[in-house]
């Protein structure tokens, strides 16, 4: 049975209880989230457009602040101890690195020099071992690296962008909707490198996505939000197969797209109703 869940019980390496986040002091983006990443797995949290996930990844990373945005609510733990008001180099340096959407590279600087500013808080030594660990990774990364980032292909860009956090050697790595504009064939490229990377070395992915159809393939716990809470959350292999995320999410069905909360107000009007 898919349910929503209180999270948090079950400790977790990062658990979000009931963080409420507003932005400028007015609008309030994420309303009550609490979510669990256990410790060597691959957690989905997917939702469409303004739903609040890529607020959740900045609220995790300390990055809100950028934006005028606090969490105003709730508890972000990472391994125990809370990261609320940490700044975001000691969020980085305790192994929480987040991808941006959109990437976010320095784009007049080369492949090489972006993934080395990855590496700012690493040595010399360990700057040269991680380039080389992410060229093996990505052979296409390795061929361009002498290249301008601006330049690249966009799933050239986002495979950049990975490394360049893999190079501060993370142990949660947030994906914040890496599919996004690219081929079909691209998004499986860079979905079987993380998940090579989470089976061979352990790492905890927390993967935000719209594309509900390869984030549940991927990960093997989801977390559907919608106008800023979590409205339904389960196994992946469950989630994929509920019926209203098939209708909604992996558009199995025919009609117009409306959201999660509408199915439950229908259905619970239809029983009313019969
Ligand atoms: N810097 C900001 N200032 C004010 N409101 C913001 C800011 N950033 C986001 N919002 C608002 O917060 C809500 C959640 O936005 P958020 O970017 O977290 O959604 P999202 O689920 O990541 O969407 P998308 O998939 O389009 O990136 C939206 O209503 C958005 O307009």
């Amino acid at each position: 049975m898919v349910s929503c869940r209180a999270a948090g019980r079950d400790g977790g390496m990062l658990a979000l209880t009931n963080v409420q986040v507003l932005y400028d002091r007015s609008i309030q983006a994420v309303r009550d989230v609490s979510l669990t990443v256990p410790q060597g797995k691959v957690v989905a949290l997917l939702g469409s457009n303004g739903a609040g996930k890529s607020t959740i990844l900045k609220a995790i990373s300390g990055v809100l602040g950028q934006e005028d945005g606090e969490v105003i609510g709730g508890d972000i733990r990472f391994e125990g101890s809370s990261l609320l008001g940490a700044p975001p180099r000691a969020i980085i340096e305790r192994g929480l690195l987040q991808v941006p959407e959109g990437r976010a590279l320095f784009a007049t600087l080369t492949v090489e020099e972006n993934l080395i500013m990855g590496g700012y808080l690493r040595s010399p030594a360990e700057t040269r071992e991680g380039l080389e660990r992410i060229y093996a990774m990505f052979p296409r990364v390795k061929e361009r690296r002498k290249q301008i980032a601006g330049y690249l292909s966009g799933g050239e860009q986002q495979m950049v962008a990975i490394g360049r956090a893999l190079m501060g050697r993370p142990r949660l790595l947030m994906l914040d909707e890496p599919s996004l504009g690219l081929a079909p064939q691209i998004v499986e490229t860079i979905f079987e490198t993380v998940l090579a990377l989470n089976r061979d070395t352990g790492l905890t992915v927390l993967l935000v996505e719209q594309n509900a159809q390869v984030a549940l393939k991927a990960a093997s716990y989801g977390y559907i939000i919608e106008n800023g809470r979590i409205v339904l959350d389960g196994p992946a292999e469950k989630l994929a197969a509920n019926d209203d995320v098939q209708e909604f999410y992996l558009g199995f069905a025919a009609g117009e797209r409306k959201s999660m909360r509408d199915v439950k107000h229908y259905k619970r009007r239809k029983r009313w109703l019969s």
